[in-house]
């Protein structure tokens, strides 16, 4: 699991190191990860190094001087001054000065372009100068390496500003939200998280990475039988959303609930012409899933209502959404997209999509549900506030369908006796990580099928 770290929180991680050990060369062990990662991404060539005035300018240039000891460097002072120290060693190590207009020619002839600029101390946005280089790099194709994050962006920030468009980018010690949370994360191209001795301590948000999924995994021991490993009543899809109910089964199939029961309005027929293990009806059961292509349904509130009074955990997902109970849904999980998600907040799609981790919060402090918040990034919230990011993938599960295979799966993974949190997580990651392994433009049952190998992978893993 990756603490991912505020601004503030790694500035107090990084002084707990200064009072321990105060002649720390923590500049140093960063110069020594960015010069090492520029060498392994463009071996050769001249280094430009865009230099601002702070210490994250301070790194490329102790980096700029490890690279002058082997290859031609030019350094660019973008904000006219710098760390002085760090310029005396660049200097010295033999790195040559150009200005603004000697920067911009010089790509033609750069190998790879250094972004040390901004990092935590960023404000969001660039001066007019550095966005008109930045926009050369990208334009003349121009690998750019970043020191510590794409200058222009704001470490605790999710929305894209003007910046540089990393290839790679080098952070210390965790990771800061903007490279987790998307769209800001789509600039900063391959992340490096250098270790120079910080120490991350649990935090409020966390990245899961493929061996948590693997470790947290309902693997069936010897005793196992179909009601131990969890009953799933699904409650999807309706006469005029049928695939749904389809999709649903096959995520819960998949992902290997021990018994799945419909108890939905499509008909049984089509379940059982493609799901014959499906058993038709409700009954005894560990969790439900409601909601997934059930269109405008008359009853909706009291069958959400009753399986609250059941006290059967529920994945809630589409329509259903619209339909919460009052009181606390403590074992409940919500499986909202960005535009629902806004729909039960009274804000606009766009709020959400620039504040993530607030919206997702908001709506599990107020019901006492998990939420898992679909989309590129998927975050899952806690009543706690504590929000843990699934396995990303590839967009090629951005379509229709989707979320259908994925409340299906995240039922069955609840009805095991997960934590809801911890089944929305297992459930967007194995979906995400089935992508990455096969990409393409899968249906998202095409997909779940291919769920199995993944999940015997993860187990022989263990
Ligand atoms: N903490 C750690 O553990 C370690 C930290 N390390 C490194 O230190 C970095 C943090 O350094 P830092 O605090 O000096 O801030 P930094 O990002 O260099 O920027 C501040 C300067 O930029 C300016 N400025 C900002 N935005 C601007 C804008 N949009 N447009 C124009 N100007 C702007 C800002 O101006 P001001 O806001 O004061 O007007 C100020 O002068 C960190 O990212 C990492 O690389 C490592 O060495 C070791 C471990
Ligand atoms: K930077």
């Amino acid at each position: 699991m990756r603490q991912i770290l505020t601004a503030k929180q790694l500035r107090a991680a990084e002084q707990r190191v200064f009072d321990a050990e105060p002649d720390v060369d923590l500049m140093g062990r960063a110069a020594q990860a960015v010069a090492r990662v520029t060498d392994a991404v463009v071996p050769t060539g001249t280094v430009l190094v865009a230099v601002g005035q702070g210490n994250n300018g301070g790194d490329g240039l102790f980096a700029a001087a490890r690279l002058a000891a082997h290859r031609p460097v030019l350094v660019w002072l973008a904000m006219g001054s710098a760390h002085e120290a760090g310029l005396e060693a660049a200097v010295v190590a033999g790195a040559q000065e150009v200005d603004a207009v000697g920067a911009i020619k010089a790509l033609a002839e750069c190998s790879v372009v250094v972004d040390a600029v901004t990092g935590l101390g960023s404000r969001p946005g660039l001066p007019a100068e550095v966005e008109t280089f930045a926009a050369a790099c990208q334009a003349q194709g121009v690998p750019v390496v970043a020191v510590d994050l794409p200058s222009g962006l704001g470490a605790d920030d999710a929305r894209v500003h003007p910046s540089f468009q990393a290839d790679h980018t080098v952070t210390f010690g965790a990771p800061k939200p903007c490279h987790v949370l998307n769209p800001a994360a789509s600039r900063c191209g391959v992340l490096h998280v250098a270790d120079i001795g910080i120490d991350a301590e649990p935090t409020m948000l966390r990245a899961a990475e493929e061996s948590d999924i693997a470790a947290w995994w309902p693997v069936p021991g010897a005793r196992s039988d179909k009601y131990s490993r969890g009953v799933l009543v699904l409650d999807t899809g309706s006469e005029s959303y049928p695939g749904a109910a389809l999709l649903s089964c096959a995520g819960a199939l998949h992902v290997g609930a021990g018994m799945v029961r419909y108890a939905g309005r499509a008909p049984s027929g089509l379940i059982m012409s493609r799901f014959p293990s499906v058993v038709i009806g409700d009954g005894r059961a560990e969790a439900t899933v409601l909601g997934s292509g059930w269109g405008d349904r008359d009853n909706a509130e009291s069958r959400v209502e009753w399986a609250k009074l059941h006290q059967l955990p529920a994945v809630v997902d589409a329509d259903a959404l619209y339909s919460l109970p009052s009181g606390r849904l403590d074992g409940w999980l919500l499986t909202p997209h960005a535009g629902e998600l806004a729909r039960i907040l009274g804000c606009t799609r766009a709020h959400v999509e620039s504040q993530p981790l607030e919206c997702v919060r908001e709506v599990a402090r107020t019901t006492g549900a998990a939420v898992l918040l679909k989309g590129a990034t998927q975050y899952v919230a806690e009543l706690s506030g504590r929000v843990t990011i699934a396995v990303p993938g590839p967009a090629w599960t951005a379509r229709a369908g989707s979320g259908d295979v994925l409340a299906g799966i995240c039922g069955a993974l609840l009805a095991s006796g997960l934590p809801a949190w911890k089944a929305g997580v297992l459930g967007a990651s194995i979906q995400a990580m089935t992508a990455a392994r096969n990409p393409g433009p899968y249906t998202p049952d095409e997909l779940s099928a291919r769920m199995p190998a993944v999940i015997a992978e993860l187990a022989a893993a263990r």
